[in-house]
């Protein structure tokens, strides 16, 4: 049997609504859930195959996507999260009781400081961005799946890194650091 890819694409995938502007995300236990308030949609959503992301037990992708950090506030429980690793990029705020990761936050110079990463299958609310694009694919080989896997149909365009809207940003925050300036941005 195919292994899943993710429970949100796995069976097609269903599209977001232009007009959806938020909702709330729980972890998964099963009292005193802590719940985080996005008062956005996500942008840039995707599948990401790499180690680090949380995914669901039995899934090989995550999907996750980023808001800006000022749409996002812990509603409920806040005490029970803790950074998975302090020293990564993305600080991974994670629920100490289930492991769910509620959202991950960029601290340090980087392109996407100001935007938090979160995983919309923690809410129950429809309408968020569906995934655009699946990242980090050869990263499941990684973390033991076979590279003939890597070919299973996502029914998304697939990168081993970023989208290239997303490297490009990356490269035009990379440029500017180092002093140079384009014109016409
Ligand atoms: N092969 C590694 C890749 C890990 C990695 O670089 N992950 C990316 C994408 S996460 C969401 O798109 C990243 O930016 N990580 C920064 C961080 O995790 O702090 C692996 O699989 O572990
Ligand atoms: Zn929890
Ligand atoms: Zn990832």
């Amino acid at each position: 049997m195919a292994p899943s890819l993710h429970p949100l694409i796995d069976n097609g995938i269903t599209p977001g609504s232009s007009s959806f502007s938020g909702g709330k995300l729980h972890c998964r236990c099963a009292s005193d859930q802590v719940e985080v308030t996005l008062n956005s949609n996500v942008a840039h959503n995707h599948a990401c195959g790499c180690s680090k992301c949380w995914k669901p037990s039995g899934s090989l992708f995550s999907i996750v996507g980023v808001v800006p950090r000022d749409a996002v506030s812990v509603t409920a429980n806040a005490s029970k999260l803790s950074i998975v690793d302090k020293e990564a990029t993305i600080q991974r705020n994670a629920c100490k009781d289930c492991g769910v990761h509620l959202f991950g936050r960029i601290e340090k110079d980087h392109p996407f400081k100001g935007l938090d990463f979160v995983h919309v299958e923690l809410s129950d609310e429809k309408g968020w961005q569906e995934p655009q694009f699946a990242g980090f694919v050869s990263s499941i080989i990684e973390q033991g799946s076979h590279p003939k896997e890597m070919d299973e149909a996502v029914g998304l365009q697939t990168y081993d890194v970023l989208s290239p809207v997303l490297m490009d940003l990356i490269s035009t925050f990379t440029a500017q650091k180092s002093g140079i300036r384009f014109a016409n941005l």
